[in-house]
């Protein structure tokens, strides 16, 4: 069974960057195969590992339901879900990356759901880590599209606001009892002394706080010229930052 990561957090805290850089520590480290996750329906995890994708699994989802692609001759619906889950499955080095896209169409969710949910259990054991970039609103972990979490981080802006929401999912976590054996905070685009200010709120958020990943321009020229993350150097900055997090949560 695969080790599973998750990321959850509002838009725009940094979901993305840090699930990429996890990816490419874990890469760095011979920790591969990693089988990546965009359960974010407005993320672009592809861009940050460099990898191109055809499909999102509720594209084709959505054109089964619809009709739109007839089944082969001699194969159950079943089947031909898995073969097409299978083949939206985009392949990097080291890393593989699945793209569930959505929102779903009205009337599609238990079947396909559960359809999806199998494969992503048996897809899983063909790797050594899955790392999922989720929404805040932990769609496909409430849908149990996909499976049990080893590690949930929760990211927050460097806002009083921010950690606040990051509360807020961990209270969503609570109130699905979602299978998640640790949850932490990690605090983003951090400037000097801004956690200081914020241990309050994080305090009252009940939330462990396990590492801050700096505000750092290169990263912010890097999504500008759309080159991917996994390419940042070695003494980048956020780099090193993601590398402290996965030693102290035993990631590496
Ligand atoms: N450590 C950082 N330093 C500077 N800029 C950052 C940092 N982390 C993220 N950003 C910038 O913040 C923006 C949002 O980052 P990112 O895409 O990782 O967030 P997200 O939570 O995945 O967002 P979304 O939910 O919209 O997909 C991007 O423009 C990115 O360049």
């Amino acid at each position: 069974m695969a080790f599973t990561i998750a990321i959850a957090g509002k838009g725009g805290t940094g979901k993305t960057t840090l699930a990429a850089l996890l990816i490419r520590q874990l890469i760095q480290a011979g920790k591969g195969p990693i089988l990546a996750v965009d359960a974010d329906a407005n993320a672009n995890l592809h861009e940050a590992l460099g990898i191109e994708v055809e499909d999102t699994i509720a594209d084709v989802m959505a054109r089964i339901n619809n009709n739109l692609e007839p089944l082969p001759a001699g194969m159950t619906k079943d089947q031909y879900v898995a073969f097409r889950v299978h083949q939206s499955l985009a392949e990097g080095d080291e890393v593989d990356l699945l793209v569930m896209g959505g929102p779903e169409g009205p009337g599609c969710y238990c079947y396909v759901n559960n359809l999806v949910r199998g494969f992503m259990q048996e897809l899983s054991n063909n790797y050594a880590y899955v790392v999922m970039d989720n929404e805040a609103g932990l769609e496909h972990l409430s849908r149990r599209t996909t499976q049990n979490v080893d590690i949930l981080l929760v990211t927050s802006d460097a806002s009083a606001r921010g950690i606040r929401s990051a509360g807020r999912v961990k209270e969503l976590v609570e109130s699905l009892a979602l299978e998640i054996k640790k949850m932490y905070l990690v605090v983003t685009k951090v400037a000097d002394g801004s956690v200081e200010a914020l241990q309050d709120e994080i305090q009252k958020t009940g939330l462990e706080l396990i590492g801050a990943v700096p505000r750092d321009e290169q990263v912010f020229q890097y999504d500008l010229q759309g080159k991917p993350l996994v390419e940042l150097p070695d003494d980048s900055l956020v780099v090193a930052a993601v590398t402290e997090i996965m030693r102290k949560t035993a990631i590496l």
